[in-house]
């Protein structure tokens, strides 16, 4: 099991890893939008996507993987009036792959963050 660490996305706010490797397999955990600086960024749920992709770019890349290896992922709303919003910013993620997903709303996310995925993805 290997713990992933990088400075281009934010820290973790609490007692767990930014992501785990286990075999070739990378486990995130769930990104909002923070920057790496550990900034909230103030926008609308289609902004909070754009910062949570970058993000997740950055520990996938730490990882050894990428979007395109992402297998699975979780998106966690904070009001699924924002589905086609969020879907609209995932969409330019994932065009032609189309990871599996699951897509919930939650009564709150950390900061009040609008938006959390987290993803699996095979390491290449
Ligand atoms: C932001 C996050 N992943 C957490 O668990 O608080």
């Amino acid at each position: 099991m290997k713990k992933v660490e990088t400075t281009k996305a934010p820290q973790a706010i609490g007692p767990y890893s930014q992501g785990i490797i286990v075999n070739n397999m990378f486990y995130s955990s769930g990104q909002i939008a923070l920057t790496p600086e550990g900034e909230m960024v103030q926008g609308d749920v289609k902004e909070q996507t754009h910062q949570v992709f970058k993000n997740l770019q950055a520990v996938l890349e730490a990882a050894g993987a990428s979007l395109d290896t992402v297998v699975k992922t979780t998106v966690f709303l904070k009001s699924m009036d924002d589905f086609a919003a969020m879907n609209e910013v995932y969409g330019q993620y994932f065009n032609e792959h189309k990871p599996a997903r699951s897509c919930v709303a939650v009564a709150k996310l950390p900061k009040d963050a609008l938006v959390e995925i987290e993803v699996v993805a095979l390491v290449k």
